[in-house]
């Protein structure tokens, strides 16, 4: 049978001080999907994210990537994961920060104007959004197959958000994405599903009416 390659975290339970932030969550992603995950301020999306990539350690939790268990997405080179806050060098060239991340898709990275034009230049050279758009290019086209994205959005002007949209959208067929950021309207239009974190669960969105139900999009009506 073909083995679907899949990444999924069950069971996650976490506190912070004796606080409960994530308590029975259950994700998964496939390669050829986005997932998107919404949530308000505080209901635990990029805790969740750490938990998969492992820079925090849950109280509980099942990790699987294609099928058998993990501890820490970051010891699989098939997970990789832009953090909320900058996480490349300042003093790195955008030349050496793509040797560093990317092998495989290196070549169509490479025809991308902003960086063909940019590889010599250094990560403090570049305004916020700047840099920004790429290190979210430069984990969009590493070599993993599962790509965690936290607000990869948040600092992009409009148009440079629709240009990050179909770059995922370029390398959904050959990898699965993780994604959350406050955008809401281009997480869900570049998802093929929408989870909703609330009161430390998941839920399965499958319209905006559900996201004002759970309490995460003002009803404008009442
Ligand atoms: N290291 C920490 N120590 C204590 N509490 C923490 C820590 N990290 C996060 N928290 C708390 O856990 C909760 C979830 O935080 P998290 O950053 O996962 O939320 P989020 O959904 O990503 O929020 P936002 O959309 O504002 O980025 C928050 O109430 C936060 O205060």
């Amino acid at each position: 049978m073909f083995n679907m390659q899949e990444l999924s975290i069950d069971s996650v339970a976490h506190k912070f001080n004796q606080q409960a932030i994530l308590n029975g969550v259950f994700i998964n992603c496939k390669v050829g999907e986005v997932v998107g995950l919404l949530g308000r301020n505080g209901s635990g999306k990029s805790t969740l994210l750490k938990i998969i990539f492992g820079s925090i350690k849950a109280d509980y939790k099942y990790l699987k990537l294609d099928n058998e268990l993990i501890s820490k997405g970051y010891l699989s080179s098939n997970i990789s994961y832009l953090p909320q806050d900058n996480f490349i060098p300042n003093k790195l060239t955008v030349a050496v920060a793509i040797e560093i991340f990317c092998n495989t898709y290196k070549k169509e990275l490479l025809k991308i104007k902003f960086i063909a034009d940019n590889l010599n230049k250094k990560f403090r050279e570049f305004s916020g959004g700047e840099s920004r758009l790429l290190e979210a290019l430069i984990i969009i086209y590493s070599d993993a197959e599962f790509i965690l994205l936290d607000e990869p959005f948040s600092q992009l002007a409009p148009l440079l958000v629709d240009e990050l949209k179909q770059h995922i959208k370029n390398l959904k067929p050959i990898k699965g994405f993780l994604i959350t950021d406050h955008y809401y309207r281009s997480i869900l239009d570049v998802s093929d599903r929408i989870i909703l974190l609330h009161n430390g669960c998941n839920y399965q969105i499958q319209n905006t009416d559900d996201l004002i139900l759970h309490g995460y999009l003002p009803d404008y009506k009442n």
